[in-house]
């Protein structure tokens, strides 16, 4: 089911996920990424379109040099859904 998250839902699940901020347009969340360069930025890319394909749950992301910048939102939804939120943790996940 995808609905969009709840102002309590989103508060709750942004608590565990503090470096990732709300963001309005679109609806959904946002996080940027800095490595030490350019292969470890496309490395890391490459594992989260691996992640991204599995979960059929998709990032808007942009790439320059050692920096990639995310944002999740679930176009079905229209807006910030539990989906965004587990890609989100998958996502943390990669880098521990
Ligand atoms: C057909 C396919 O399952 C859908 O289009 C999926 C694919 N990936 C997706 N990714 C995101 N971010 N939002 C979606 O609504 C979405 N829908």
């Amino acid at each position: 089911m995808l609905a969009r998250l709840n102002e309590t839902e989103r508060a709750i699940a942004l608590a565990d996920l503090p470096e990732w901020t709300a963001v309005a347009e679109p609806d959904g969340i946002a996080r940027s990424f800095t490595f030490p360069d350019f292969v470890a930025a496309f490395g890391f890319m490459t594992r989260v379109a691996l992640l991204a394909e599995k979960a059929d749950h998709h990032p808007e992301w942009s790439n320059v040099y050692n920096r990639v910048e995310i944002t999740l939102t679930t176009h079905d939804a229209g807006g910030l859904s539990q989906r965004d939120i587990d890609l989100a943790k998958g996502i943390e996940a990669l880098l521990r």
